[in-house]
């Protein structure tokens, strides 16, 4: 009988999950054709699994999933890794509270990261989950890590789980890869309600206050504990 080591079965769930998890984007707007992608962290070890480049979300499967180290070197897999790895494994290596990253192209945030605006808090949704601003990150080439420099200098000063690349698109991390998709459906929701405010008037800015208990609420007592 063949012993199943704890990575090995950890890395099965996770190419499992991360396969799962992509057709989120789709489904929610945040993406078209190829765009986007989708990691998770493996837990205890120095490892991601994330989205083969540039493949069909209709073709993408738990076993064409390709496994990194967190210098962005393939493991495991048959497939190139995301374009978006070095980016990601650059997040992994500095930020060990994150679990999983998502990127997303969704239009009304990447509308704000066209202008490098953040978007401002001043929706109760948008307290809930970001905490305040989402925030913007510098504008970075794809394809090294300097995008996950920008995403962790920028998320580091900041509550929020989301940032706008700037010129680029939605970064978000998370706990889970759930909790970092979660964060890229509820950036772009927070986007598209502000901007459509922003059409025919001035939004009001909440107070910082109020920020801190929807935030504090929504993160440690909302839904079913
Ligand atoms: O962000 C970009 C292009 O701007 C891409 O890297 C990304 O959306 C999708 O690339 P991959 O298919 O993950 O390699």
């Amino acid at each position: 009988m063949s012993v199943v080591t704890d990575v090995e079965q950890s890395i099965r769930n996770l190419r499992r999950e991360v396969a799962v998890l992509h057709a989120e984007l789709p489904r929610y707007g945040l993406v078209v054709w190829t765009a986007g992608n989708v990691s998770a962290r493996v837990p205890g070890h120095e490892l991601l699994v994330i989205k083969p480049s540039g493949v069909s979300y209709d073709d993408l499967t738990p076993e064409n999933m390709v496994v990194c180290d967190l210098e962005g070197r393939v493991v495991e897999g048959d497939h190139a890794p995301s374009s978006d790895t070095e980016a990601q494994a650059y997040v992994y290596r500095h930020l060990p509270e994150v679990g999983g990253v998502v990127h997303t192209h969704s239009p009304y945030a990447v509308a704000w990261a066209a202008r490098g605006e953040p978007i401002p808090c001043v929706t109760t949704m948008c307290a809930d989950e970001f905490g305040g601003e989402i925030p913007v990150g510098p504008f970075a080439i794809i394809g090294d890590d300097s995008i996950g420099r920008g995403i962790v200098e920028t998320l580091r000063g900041s509550r929020s789980p989301a940032v706008l690349m700037q010129n680029h698109g939605v970064f978000t991390v998370g706990p889970t890869a759930k909790s970092a998709v979660k964060a890229a459906v509820m950036c772009e929701d927070v986007a598209r309600s502000v901007h459509l405010s922003r059409q025919l008037g001035q939004p009001i800015p909440i107070e910082q206050s109020s920020v801190d208990a929807l935030y504090d609420r929504y993160q440690n007592v909302y839904g079913q504990r």
